[in-house]
């Protein structure tokens, strides 16, 4: 998401281009949005029923838990009420069933207690500091934090890396979210979750690009490690025990910028 800054900062620089994945809780990506707060959730609508789609996991490895992205689609006539509320658990289930184990511990329940909102707005002028960064909207990235659900109001632009290295473009819907895993819920899971490499790609010379996201995020004090049932000979542990704040902290060094998986190059384990 991005694109035009916020206004108290200059509006040659895309303060998001640098800074995606941070949510609305850094507030520095030039969202405009605000924290929802714990245990708070945001529903997608009333009576509508949510269908997750694998289109984007193609390549996945079925060992795995595959899905780290999914469409999201909002059926007009079902039941079913959506809801974003940033509960691990429940947006784990929503895409396999593998999770059921995860989703038993206590620790994990409590991960999450943020979840916030942001809109944004853009053009396809004076994004990003160079030539290349300039036909972006934002930059390949992961987000930092658990769950980003992602909605494109009618200008498209949105695209994510496959496991098999393809960048897919999503269209917008009226009635599709994207659900993105992040790098703190992929280390929850030991990498055995997918994370998807996304980057937003403005075409449209003439009209604004709004999207909206909601993004949870762990508690600030939150150890993040997985539970010892995704830990085993196949799987060793792939990430040392991190915090999301220290994540972001690092982020936001020289070194934290330039590496391409923040999350790797800041607690991966050697050898792994
Ligand atoms: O605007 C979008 O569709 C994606 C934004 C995004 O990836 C982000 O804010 O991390
Ligand atoms: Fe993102």
């Amino acid at each position: 998401m991005k694109y035009s800054a916020p206004r108290d900062v200059d509006t040659n620089v895309a303060a998001g281009a640098n800074d995606a994945g941070d949510g609305a809780n850094t507030n520095n990506n030039g969202n405009t949005g605000a924290d929802v707060g714990a245990g708070d959730s945001a529903s997608t609508g009333d009576n509508d029923k949510v269908v997750a789609s694998d289109d984007a996991n193609a390549g996945a490895d079925t060992n795995d838990i595959v899905v780290g992205i999914a469409n999201v689609h909002i059926d007009d006539d079902a039941n079913d009420v959506a809801k974003a509320n940033g509960d691990v658990g429940a947006g784990v289930d929503a895409n396999t069933n593998d999770c059921a184990s995860v989703k038993s511990s206590a620790d994990v329940d409590n991960v999450n207690a943020n979840v916030s909102v942001g809109t944004n707005g853009d053009t396809n002028a004076n994004v990003g500091a160079d030539i290349e960064e300039k036909k972006l909207g934002l930059p390949s990235h992961t987000d930092k934090n658990l769950l980003t659900v992602l909605y494109q109001y009618e200008i498209e632009g949105l695209e994510v890396l496959t496991k098999d290295e393809k960048w897919i473009r999503v269209k917008p819907s009226h009635n599709t979210f994207v659900v993105i895993a992040g790098d703190s819920l992929h280390a929850l899971m030991n990498g055995r979750l997918f994370l998807p490499f996304h980057r937003v790609r403005v075409t449209e010379k003439k009209k604004t690009r709004y999207s909206i996201g909601l993004f949870s995020t762990p508690n600030r004090d939150y150890i993040i490690e997985p539970p010892k049932e995704l830990v085993d000979e196949q799987h060793p542990r792939v990430f040392k025990p991190l915090t999301y704040v220290d994540l972001m902290s690092f982020y936001h060094t020289e070194v934290g910028r330039r590496a391409r998986s923040t999350l790797h190059a800041y607690c991966a384990v050697s050898g792994a």
